[in-house]
Formats: structure tokens, sequence, C-alpha cells
């Protein structure tokens, strides 16, 4: 396994596929956008998982599972937009040899999964509210170019569905998810997103409104929707007659939410993070956050320095610290540092001979390349202190690099400009659905079109005066646009 083949900002799609497969993430698989997801990359997932499974559960949301199957009749109920999602719903049209009678669905999403059974189980305000979720995987036969974590035809989730008496709670509890999406990317993942409001063109048909976290990719100069938070309204309460009789005897339906985030997460990470040598992974998230290597010299008391890299280990794994030694003697020195760097391992501490004299440890950090000599004594508190530092530092040059991005554009030569030059574009717009469908048409090209993206919830000063970037009208908002995933 040697190094990459490209670097990262002369070929970013062959560098990212790349650095997903020798860093052990992914393995392809022959059926295509489908991938192998290996244990360096289930480890990142069940990191999130843990924090925002326990997260829901304080808010009183518990966990269920439906079946992967649906039945065609309850698919077709939401007809409206489901048409526009048919050519990727994935169907089981057999089993053996003979074919079934009614082909099924595999789920793409499962809100006709489930709302059958809220209308059962809903009849009256004491059973609400009513906050299911569930860790699963869902299947879209998408064709647009396949990437691994970004888009692909099988990935993992967590999709929420909550039914409330009033709309109050219901919008309270959106804003409540889309924070802990904030946090899954911001306190983990190391990676900047703005908190916004879809717009009507781009939210979820079947829902009132949508809000998300988006990430922008500077090296693509894309955004991507990082998760997804949506107030349904009472659409599919009247499309599934999910009705209680209130506190006053009188029949109501219910206010519905709707939230998810996906393996995508990962993707957007190693998309922002890694570098020419690999993976950089942010501390928290990290299967390994410590790879403890000998560095053996001819003469030297070799047992010694493997005996100090095994208690060095058991020193910092009693600490909480996920630590390993690599005390393998087929490889070198050199061979394990590119190794666990292209897995992208925040810290390695070397133990060669001299540290062993001075009882000291040679502390590389993966994320800047900076040595630094640590005493033994007092290694856990030091070693707690780079690691925080790393996350933090992962987050800000992040951030840096996404603000650099970002441009305002008050004119439609402004917009088009720095589309062209891949950036994060902030405008006013006067927020009518006609002038972004007309937006999408004139930046129609081989990139794709630029979209809005989300209006952000803190809105920059709006002048009064202040005119639409696109069609000259008033101004309504700052929106940002762009290219996406
Ligand atoms: O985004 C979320 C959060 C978690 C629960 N679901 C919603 C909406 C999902 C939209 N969506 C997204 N993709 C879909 C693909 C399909 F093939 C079909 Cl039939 C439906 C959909 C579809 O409704
Ligand atoms: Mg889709």
């Amino acid at each position: 396994k040697l190094g990459l083949s490209v670097k990262k900002d002369d070929n970013f799609g062959e560098w990212y596929s790349e650095v997903v497969v020798n860093g052990e993430m992914i393995e392809y698989y022959d059926i295509s956008g489908c991938y192998i997801l290996r244990p360096w990359t289930m480890s990142i997932w069940e990191v999130m998982q843990a924090f925002f499974d326990a997260e829901i559960k304080k808010m009183n949301i518990k966990n269920c599972y439906f079946p992967l199957f649906v039945s065609p009749g309850v698919l077709q109920r939401e007809k409206d937009h489901i048409e526009g999602f048919a050519p990727e719903v994935a169907w089981v049209t057999k089993s053996g040899n003979s074919d079934l009678d009614v082909p099924i669905a595999i789920r793409p999403t499962s809100e006709t999964v489930m709302y059958p059974y809220y209308s059962k189980w809903i009849r009256g305000h004491r059973d609400l509210p009513l906050k299911l979720n569930q860790w699963c995987n869902v299947v879209r036969w998408e064709f647009s170019n396949p990437t691994p974590f970004i888009r692909s035809r099988e990935f993992l989730w967590q999709e929420g569905h909550t039914a409330f008496a009033s709309k109050t709670e219901a919008d309270a509890e959106v804003l409540e998810i889309l924070e802990l999406y904030r946090r899954v990317y911001e306190e983990f993942l190391a990676v900047p997103v703005i908190k916004g409001q879809k717009s009507e063109l781009e939210k979820f048909a079947g829902g009132l409104y949508t809000t998300s976290v988006e990430a922008f990719i500077p090296n693509s100069g894309r955004g991507i929707q990082g998760a997804t938070s949506h107030c349904l309204g009472q659409n599919f309460a009247k499309m599934f007659e999910i009705n209680f009789e209130d506190d006053k005897g009188e029949k109501a339906m219910v206010w519905q939410n709707s939230w998810a985030y996906s393996t995508r997460t990962i993707g957007v990470m190693v998309m922002v993070h890694g570098d020419d040598k690999g993976l950089v992974l942010p501390p928290k998230v990290a299967a390994l956050q410590i790879i403890v290597t000998p560095v053996p010299y001819k003469d030297a008391n070799t047992q010694a320095i493997l005996d100090t890299c095994a208690a060095t280990v058991s020193t910092l794994n009693a600490a909480g610290f996920r630590a390993e030694a690599d005390l393998r003697d087929n490889y070198s020195p050199g061979w394990k540092y590119s190794h666990w760097e292209m897995k992208g391992v925040p810290l390695r501490l070397e133990i060669g001979p001299k540290d062993l004299e001075k009882k000291q440890v040679r502390a590389v950090r993966r994320d800047n390349f900076a040595k630094t000599d640590i005493a033994i004594d007092g290694l856990v508190e030091k070693v707690k202190e780079m690691l925080d530092d790393i996350q933090q530092s992962l987050f800000n040059s992040a951030k840096l690099k996404r603000d650099a991005c970002v441009v305002v554009a008050k004119t439609w030569g402004e917009f088009a400009e720095a589309l062209g030059q891949k950036k994060l574009i902030l405008a006013p717009w006067c927020n009518e659905e006609e002038v972004e469908k007309d937006v999408k048409a004139r930046t129609k090209g081989d990139m794709g079109a630029a979209k809005s993206l989300c209006s952000p919830f803190d809105q920059p000063e709006l002048p009064e005066d202040t005119l639409c970037f696109a069609s000259g009208k008033p101004a309504k908002k700052w929106t940002y646009w762009g290219r996406s995933y």
C-alpha cells in the first residue's frame, strides 16, 4: 500500500476514492453504487450514533424497527411527490424461481411504512406525542454518479418520525433536532455547517417546511446537505388519517416532523479534513486516537523499548483513550508512519533508545505534523491536551477555509463570477420560486446548475432598498446558493 497516486488539489474525485480505500474505510463492491463499510468506518458511525441516540433518548424518543419491505399500494399513498421518486424505488419481484403475485418495494424512506400504524395507534390526546426513531438502511436506486458515503444506492441512517397535538411542539422539536445535527458535525466531525431553511422548491415536497444543516466542500466548490429536519405539518395526517380526540373532545389532526442524518456525514468529514497523506480523523470520532510505535536501534535494548510501548498503551487506555501499539517486527518504522498517517490516526508516539533514556516519547500530530517530546511522567495530561487541540484546530481551519469560500453577490454578474470560481454564494433574493427556477435554468451546464442551499437563520442586515440578485425585485432574505452534490 504505497501513498496516494494523486494530490487532493489536482484530482479531487480520484483522491477521494483512493483515500477511502487506502484508509481502509471502504471496499468497492461488484454492484455499482454499493460499498462495503469496513470497521474503520463503522467505529466512526458508532461514535456518532452513541451520541445522537443518547440525546434523543433524553427527549423521550424511542427506537423501533419497521420492515424493510413496502407494499405497493401503501407506497403510492403519497402519490403527489412519489412520482418524482418512482424511478429510484427498488422492487422485489421474485422469490426463488417463482414470481411474486405483487412486487414488493424496498424502503427508500419510511413515511408510508410507518404512518398507517401511527393512524392505528393514535386515538386520543393521551397517545400524543408519539415519538419514534429507527436506525436502519434505505435503498434508492439513483443513477447519478455514485460516490462512497456521499451518494450510494444503499446507506445507513436514522429516521425520526414524531407526532404532536400542536404545531408549537412540532416547531420546537424541528429545531432541537437540527441543533443535534449541528453538534454531530461541529463537535464530532469538526466540520462547520450552516443552519437554515430550504426554499419552497428545494424542501421535502410532502412537508410544510424543511430545515437543514448545510456543509461546503472547498475542493469541489459544492454545497452538500448535511442533515435535514422537516416539519410535515398535517399533510401526512390528512393522507393517513392520523387524528385524535383533543382535550375538548374535538377531532383533530396531528402535527408531524421527520428528520434524518446518514453515513453521508462520514464522506463530508473525509472530504473536508483529508490531505495528500490520506485521512485526517478528528480525535472525537477516531477509532484509534493514538498509535505508539517502537523505533528499535541495532544494539539498543529492543525488549525494553517494546515493553515501554505496551506500558504506554495501557496507561493511555486506562485513562480512557483509544490507543494501540504497532509492535509488528515485519514492518519498518517508516512504513508504519505512512500506514497510520493514511488511516488518519490523530496522534503518533514514537519510542526509541534516546526516548527511553530520557524517559520521554516523541509525539507527532497528524493534522500539522508538529513534533513534540513529552515526558512519560504526565503523559496522559499532555496527550489529552494535544487531542483536544487537534479537534479544535481541525474545526477552526475548516471554518476559516469555508468562510474564505463565501462570496456576497448582489448582482447577476457578481453571482455568475463567484459561481465560476467555485464559491459559496450569499445573495439577497426576492424569494420567488419562478426566479429560483430561472437561476437553475441560467446556470445549467456540465457542472450542474446552481441551486438555493438554505436561507440561514442567522440573517445579515438587509437594507430596505436591497434588490434581488437575479430578478432585481425587492429582496426578501439572504440565501446561500451554489452547485451541490
Ligand atoms: O428526509 C427525510 C427525513 C427522514 C424521513 N424521510 C424524510 C423525507 C424523505 C424524502 N424522500 C427522499 N427520497 C425518496 C425516494 C423515494 F424513492 C421515495 Cl418513494 C420517496 C422519497 C422521499 O420521500
Ligand atoms: Mg434523492
